[in-house]
């Protein structure tokens, strides 16, 4: 359970077959509304809802090593619905990436229980994962290095480099396709990185760190860009950064972590309509959730 509770706070269920638990912020006038609903359901909001896409329950990871053992993970709770964008924050060593690579099936969890999609067994193709180096081959074609899980599958050359433009041009590469990596900007290499997680038309993208190597100019760019791919695909993403505005501009929901052990300290809504202009990030009701998850990261440290 989180450990906050203040009048600003609701506690919410859905009608899935795993109960979800979140917590929202609300502004006054929102509360007071919710309190009057939650009153007359009985204590609970109800909503009915599709089952969650990504479902993690009482997940714990264990890292023995020789020199010693580390709780990386915690009674990690948390459900991602299909098509939700969530952001995984929290100070160095909190478990972001273990949590990520233990969802997308590169760790096993120690204990515990999850489920991608409604199986709990990772499945060809349902996830694309995209790190922070972009980790092209330098000695491939922007185009080949975008279609190389489908030459991994077998999909022959012609579909490869139909399916690659179509992603070059998602991803706003349209004409560099026969370029070197090399040749490329950080921020374009990063959007080729992009492109090749999600050729494959994964229901799961995954990130982490995707723009922590790139410049402020480009990382804000390259948000807007995430947001514009990212409404057009709708895939379920879930991404690890460093940023909180970065977390609290691309996400539907903010994770924040707390390390040792790695749990989830608590999780903030956002509820800004989208397309969200950068503008946003100026606003009061921005800096407000800013300034909420930068205290909450130095109350962790
Ligand atoms: N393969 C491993 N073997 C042993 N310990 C590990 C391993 N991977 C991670 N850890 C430990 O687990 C803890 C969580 O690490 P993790 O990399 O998930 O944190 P993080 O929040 O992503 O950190 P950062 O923000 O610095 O990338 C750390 O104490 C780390 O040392």
């Amino acid at each position: 359970m989180p450990p906050e509770r203040s009048a600003f706070w609701a506690r919410n269920r859905t009608t899935t077959s795993i109960p979800t638990l979140s917590w929202k912020r609300l502004s006054v006038s929102e509360f007071a509304t919710r309190r009057n609903e939650r009153q007359a359901s009985g204590g609970w909001i109800v909503a009915a809802k599709q089952p969650p896409k990504i479902v993690l329950r009482d997940v714990e990871k264990v890292f023995k090593t020789s020199s010693g053992t580390t709780n990386a993970l915690s009674g990690i709770n948390l459900s991602i619905e299909e098509g939700e964008f969530v952001s995984l924050l929290g100070p160095s060593g909190c478990g972001k990436t273990t949590l990520l690579r233990t969802i997308g099936g590169l760790e096993t969890h120690t204990s515990g229980f999850m489920e991608i999609g409604g199986k709990s067994e990772h499945r060809e193709g349902v996830l694309g994962i995209a790190f922070q180096d972009a980790n092209l081959f330098p000695w491939l074609r922007i185009e080949d290095n975008i279609a190389l899980p489908l030459r991994l599958s077998g999909v022959g050359k012609t579909e490869r480099r139909a399916k690659a433009a179509e992603l070059a041009g998602l991803v706003g590469l349209t004409g560099f396709e026969k370029r070197y990596p090399r040749e490329l900007s950080g921020g374009m290499r990063q959007r080729a990185a992009i492109a090749r997680a999600l050729i494959r038309k994964p229901e799961v993208l995954l990130m982490d760190e995707p723009f922590g190597a790139l410049d402020a100019m480009t990382r804000d760019d390259m948000n807007l860009e995430m947001q514009r791919i990212w409404l057009e695909r709708r895939c379920t993403t879930v991404m690890v950064t460093h940023s909180i505005s970065e977390a609290v501009f691309l996400g539907d929901r903010v994770v924040l972590m707390s390390p040792r052990p790695g749990k989830i300290d608590v999780i903030v809504d956002v509820r800004f309509p989208r397309p969200r202009p950068v503008s946003l990030q100026s606003t009061s009701e921005f800096q407000e959730i800013v300034r909420y998850l930068r205290q909450k990261l130095g109350e962790i440290h």
